[in-house]
């Protein structure tokens, strides 16, 4: 994830955004300004998430042979005690999506629904607070929304044209704050970004998912959250993962990288799933399509990894972990050498497969998307998974080599895309099916 987009969609400092001509005119609607020494006061975030216990059958199948003990880094939410695995606390969080949308779903009904504070969501920030915004001002909002998209992400753009206009415009203010929490620490601002700024972003979040929009991009998504089942947890911890981006630089086994890649992507599927929906005739439970969208996110941002190793060892980085490289006879010193051995070759197969189980699990959860919502997915999959593709074809070489899919196969995946979203759900995948009683 490096940026090199330029800086629209740049955060302001505190004391500039007033002037923002992206801020909504006070007045006319709820405008929360930052302050910069906005302590949160209600920071219903602080507290520890609910334990949850997993059965173990019930655990994802590809991570399961991550066991190691949780380290520094994690989100603050969690007690440091917590000796539960990164895999069993993203579950964690899983679950509590899939109860969300499925309550949505049972209650069938367009009205916005009444979210039980101890029961399934991470906080009473949940679909509650319906931002009074002029509809002229959210129409231009979305709009904005989209421009930033096409701008930056044209291929995933062009996908959301067959969605329904509220899905699509709803996807976008999604996209257009991940990208603007990712340029907080990959942007040019970057150098400045301090735990502080990240605590006033996060703030922000709060207030939106209050119905108190900072600006005009902030009012889309508070519009999104309030139409749409969506928790606020994976917002947050998408900031945890931009914060952990910011102290730590070394990752010592996968458990820690499975972590961190939830954090900055695998967010993302929990945020978009409840927009997009599930298709009626799916017969899959909602917490396996949720666990295939968070696959999908981990797979996109594994690959972001293998293919950006070169780049992040100049800048000092090694997303790779350390135990796995010991095991291929590997050091740290090997990567910032960036010569290309046997070993590397070995390291980076096993790699690139662990990457692929991941793509696999989430292809099994696609076609249970609503129809019209499954071409951005299997185009986002077909492409990035191609990256793999690239990188051996690269014989390995991710140091001087930089993987990429070449305009035509970009063009041809988008038909072929097109094709498999079509399908119908598989009435016999191997995801998780409800059971007669929940059909
Ligand atoms: C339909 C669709 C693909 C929806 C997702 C739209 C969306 C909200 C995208 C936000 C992406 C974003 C800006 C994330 C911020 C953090 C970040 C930058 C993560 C990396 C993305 C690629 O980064 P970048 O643009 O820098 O890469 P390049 O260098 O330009 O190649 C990530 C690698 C992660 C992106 C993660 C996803 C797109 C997750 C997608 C998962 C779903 C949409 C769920 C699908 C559901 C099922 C059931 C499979």
């Amino acid at each position: 994830m490096h940026a090199s987009w330029a800086s629209p969609l740049a955060i302001r400092p505190a004391h500039d955004a007033r002037n923002s001509e992206e801020s909504l005119p006070r007045g006319r609607h709820p405008v929360a300004f930052l302050s910069t020494s906005a302590t949160p006061s209600h920071c219903s975030h602080a507290e520890a998430p609910k334990v949850i216990f997993v059965p173990t059958a019930q655990r994802r199948r590809t991570t399961s042979h991550c066991k190691a003990a949780i380290v520094e880094g994690g989100p603050r939410v969690s007690p440091a005690h917590d000796l539960r695995t990164s895999e069993e606390r993203v579950y964690d969080v899983v679950l509590r999506q899939a109860a969300l949308m499925a309550k949505r779903v049972s209650q069938s009904s367009p009205a916005l629904i009444e979210v039980e504070k101890d029961d399934v969501s991470s906080s009473e920030l949940t679909l509650n607070f319906t931002p009074e915004i002029s509809p002229q001002i959210l129409e231009e909002a979305y709009t904005r929304c989209g421009e930033v998209c096409a701008e930056y992400a044209k291929t995933f753009y062009l996908g959301t044209m067959l969605m329904t206009p509220e899905r699509q415009r709803a996807i976008w203010a999604i996209y257009v704050w991940c990208r603007r929490t990712d340029e907080l620490v990959d942007g040019p601002n970057a150098p400045h970004i301090t735990p502080a700024a990240l605590n006033r972003w996060e703030q922000r979040l709060e207030d939106l998912f209050r119905g108190r929009p900072y600006d005009m991009l902030d009012a889309a998504l508070a519009d999104t959250v309030a139409m749409f089942p969506i928790d606020i947890q994976p917002f947050r911890d998408m900031i945890e993962g931009m914060r952990m981006d910011l102290i730590k630089t070394r990752y010592e086994n996968f458990d820690e990288l499975y972590l961190y890649c939830y954090y900055v992507a695998g967010t993302v599927g929990l945020m978009s799933v409840p927009v997009m929906g599930i298709d009626p005739l799916s017969r899959a439970t909602t917490e396996s399509i949720y666990n295939a969208a968070l696959a999908l996110g981990i797979a996109n941002q594994l690959t972001n990894i293998l293919r950006d190793v070169g780049e992040d060892a100049r800048r000092g980085r090694i997303y790779l972990p350390k135990d796995e490289l010991e095991q291929f006879g590997l050091r740290e010193n090997d990567v910032f050498a960036g010569k290309v051995t046997d070993n590397w070759r070995a390291f980076m197969k096993d790699q690139i497969r662990r990457a692929r189980m991941f793509f696999d699990e989430a292809e099994r959860g696609v076609t249970h998307l609503d129809k019209d919502s499954r071409w951005p997915v299997w185009a986002s999959l077909i492409l990035y998974r191609q990256i793999l593709d690239a990188i051996e074809a690269n014989d390995y070489d991710n140091f001087t080599k930089r993987a990429y899919v070449g305009k035509w196969k970009k063009l041809i995946s988008l038909p072929a895309a097109y094709g498999l979203a079509l399908l119908p759900p598989a009435r016999h995948s191997s995801l998780g099916r409800k059971t007669a009683t929940c059909t």
